[in-house]
C-alpha cells in the first residue's frame, strides 16, 4: 500500500477532487454521488431526466440534486454500472458541510 493511497485496501480507485473537476467537458463527463465517482459520459443521451442536469453538475458533487430528484431503485443500479471509483477520503471534506448541533451543555459541535 503507497503512502498516498490511491487505492482502497480492497482496490477501489480513488481520484482525488481536482482530478474529477477536469472531467467536464462532453469528452469526459464525470460527477460525484455519494463520494462515488461516476462517468456519464455515455450515458449525457440516455438520461430521462436530460443531459443538461448532468452537464451543470460535470466534475462536482451531485449528491443533493440527484437525491432532490427521488430516482428510482432502477435509476440507482444503473448508477452502479457507471461506478469508475471513489473521491479519495482526504478530499471529502471540500465537498460536504458539516452538521453544527448544539449540545445541552450549549456548546457548538460540528460533525462531518
Ligand atoms: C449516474 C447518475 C444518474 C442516473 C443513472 C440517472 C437515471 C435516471 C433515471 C433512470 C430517471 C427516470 C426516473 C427514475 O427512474 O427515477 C431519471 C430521472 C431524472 N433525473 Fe437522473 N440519473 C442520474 C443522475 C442525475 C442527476 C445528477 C440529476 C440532477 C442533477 C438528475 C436529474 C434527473 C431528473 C430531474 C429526472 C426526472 C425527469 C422527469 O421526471 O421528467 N439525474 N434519472
Amino acid at each position: 500500500m503507497s503512502e498516498k493511497q490511491e487505492e482502497s485496501p480492497d482496490g477501489v480507485k480513488y481520484f482525488r477532487l481536482s482530478e474529477i473537476e477536469a472531467q467536464n467537458s462532453f469528452k469526459s463527463t464525470w460527477i460525484i454521488i455519494h463520494n462515488k465517482v461516476y462517468d456519464v459520459t455515455k450515458f449525457l443521451d440516455e438520461h430521462p431526466g436530460g443531459e443538461e442536469v448532468l452537464r451543470e453538475q460535470a466534475g462536482g458533487n451531485a449528491t443533493e440534486s440527484f437525491e432532490d430528484v427521488g430516482h428510482s431503485t432502477d435509476a440507482r443500479e444503473m448508477a452502479s454500472s457507471m461506478v469508475i471509483g471513489e473521491l479519495h477520503p482526504d478530499d471529502r471534506h471540500k465537498i460536504s458541510k458539516p452538521v453544527v448541533s448544539q449540545q445541552p451543555s450549549g456548546a457548538i459541535w460540528e460533525t462531518w
